[in-house]
């Protein structure tokens, strides 16, 4: 193991739990010693050894032909490119490195370019689900070559999470980047539904008034009710207990949290920020995830919101208690517009994933994608997982399209005039809605015939000759249309002084 921070010294204490012997190196010296006390506390001490340097840990590992294999669980970026420097001396064709870091796809790809031509496997593996996933079971997605997928699979599905099934949340997804790619648009996901269940909560806080108990009863709720679409959905049921926990004084921890998510900024994250990135790259709306990620950007920075607050003399915009709604109608529809979003931010990230899929030619498997999502993952959610298994396994469903499938049409259309309620009173009174809002404009523009970027077009092709479609055309390809309108010709300075 190469990085034992929460991740790595977590899977290095379940591998030890397996039966296996973990050898590892980080730079920490704290982190170094945590391990050890956890092992030490988990009687694994003899399953689990520290090398202050690449050449000992590689040492250890070497056993006449068999291939040394590794993980790495350190930070994006450089240190993976740093850690390949420090081993590569000491690789030998067949040696395998799985990546269980997240990590930008290309950056796998461009590693897999460098060690494969040598015969060394590189693996770009996503894991999921946190610390407590890592010491009990993460949900895994690997990518990389067959050869290199079929020799760890066996392991890959014995240390990864089970489902209610007892199925390993792990598969092997496909070639090159794709695995870390998955795990990207897992995180995209999760940001989605981070905001829209921030805005949730702060709707029964501030909007409705109820403390943290009874927001905590909400969430149990929510997450218990096995006969409806939010059942056993992870961040809920977290939500249910950090709503509940006290510390030491008998103080509710997440009075004293501060409103700041800082991990895109300062750059320890960079799963978010790609994710909105490759939606824009390959052309795919998925703008409750953008729109979330962007909320949290805007977050970070606490002390400049501080400046535009003073800026208006403590007199801007506040959030306010919702006025004349039916509290449990009002908490009904709140389930539908968490609901809805969710399984937009699902939809969303898919499509995105299904672009890369086509462009890059990954052939994967989008029940197994689901299936990693099953569980040990932050993403979880059995419902909407069920749902969209449901969808995936129809003979009818176009990857590209999921919206245009008549099961997830239902279930929006059912849900939309709750998440319209929810966020027009959230709207009325000053409460933070930008991913529920967004979720809103997506479904509605997504299925809408009259845009008013009828408009847009016009003014495109006004001022820039962009041409446009005719209106008595079918709708056909997003392709330059075959039409310019000469709005107003060009004219010199000397005839417009005419
Ligand atoms: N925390 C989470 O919930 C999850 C994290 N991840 C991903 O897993 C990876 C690890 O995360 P996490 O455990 O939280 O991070 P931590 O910061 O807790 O641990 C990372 C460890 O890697 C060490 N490290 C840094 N550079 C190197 C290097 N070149 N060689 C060896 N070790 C190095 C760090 O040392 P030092 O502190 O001295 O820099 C630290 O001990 C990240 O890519 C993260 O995005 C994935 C899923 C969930
Ligand atoms: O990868 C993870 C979970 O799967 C990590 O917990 C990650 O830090 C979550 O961060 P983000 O919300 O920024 O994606």
């Amino acid at each position: 193991m190469i990085g034992t921070g929460s991740m790595g010294g977590m899977m290095s204490l379940l591998f030890a739990e397996y039966g296996i012997h973990t050898h590892y190196y980080d730079p920490s010296k704290k982190n170094i010693e945590a391990l050890q006390s956890h092992a030490k506390e988990s009687k694994h001490e003899d399953k689990i050894t520290y090398h202050d340097d690449h050449k000992s840990l590689c040492e250890a590992l070497e056993d006449g032909d068999k291939p040394k294999v590794f993980m790495f669980s350190i930070p994006h970026g450089g240190p993976a490119d740093d850690s390949i420097d420090a081993l590569e001396p000491y690789l030998k064709p067949g040696d395998i490195i799985m990546d269980a870091s997240n990590e930008h796809w290309k950056a796998t790809e461009r590693r897999q370019a460098r060690l494969e031509p040598k015969g060394i496997h590189y693996i770009g593996m996503g894991v999921s689900g946190g610390y407590q996933s890592a010491r009990h079971g993460p949900s895994i997605s690997p990518g990389g070559s067959k050869e290199a997928l079929d020799k760890v699979l066996p392991f890959l599905q014995k240390i990864a999470s089970k489902d209610k099934k007892g199925r390993p949340c792990v598969a092997k997804l496909g070639p090159g980047g794709c695995g870390h790619y998955v795990k990207m648009i897992h995180n995209g996901i999760e940001h989605g539904m981070m905001t829209a269940l921030c805005e949730a909560w702060a709707i029964m806080n501030i909007g409705l008034g109820m403390d943290y108990e009874e927001i905590g009863t909400v969430f149990e709720k929510w997450n218990g009710d096995k006969e409806r679409p939010l059942r056993d959905n992870f961040l809920i049921d977290i939500g249910a207990d950090i709503c509940r926990t006290k510390d030491e004084k008998g103080n509710y921890v997440l009075a004293n949290v501060r409103d700041k998510v800082v991990q895109d900024v300062d750059n320890s994250e960079g799963t978010g920020t790609w994710s909105v990135q490759e939606g824009t790259r390959l052309h795919v709306p998925d703008p409750t995830i953008a729109v979330s990620h962007l909320f949290r950007v805007a977050s970070a920075d606490a002390a400049r919101r501080l400046t535009v607050s003073k800026a208006l003399n403590g007199k801007g915009v506040k959030p306010a208690r919702i006025e004349g709604v039916d509290k449990d109608n009002f908490l009904e529809d709140l389930y539908n517009a968490v609901y809805a979003s969710f399984l937009m931010c699902f939809i969303q990230g898919l499509h995105v994933l299904s672009k890369a899929n086509e462009k890059n030619d990954w052939k994967l498997d989008f029940a197994d994608v689901l299936q990693l999502w099953r569980n040990g993952c932050i993403i979880q959610s059995d419902g909407v997982a069920d749902l969209l298994e449901t969808v995936y396994r129809s003979k009818e469903h176009d990857n590209n399209d999921l919206l245009g499938h008549q099961t997830i049409a239902g279930e929006l259309a059912k849900t939309y005039p709750s998440l319209k309620r929810v966020v027009l009173k959230a709207i009325e009174f000053d409460l933070h809605a930008g991913a529920l809002g967004t979720s809103l404009e997506y479904y509605k523009y997504s299925g809408s015939t009259e845009l008013p970027t009828q408009f847009q077009e016009a003014e495109l092709d006004y001022f820039g000759a962009h041409m446009f479609d005719l209106k008595t055309a079918e709708p056909g390809k997003p392709v330059t249309g075959k039409h310019h309108f000469e709005w107003k010709p060009a004219r010199g300075i000397l005839e417009t002084n005419d």
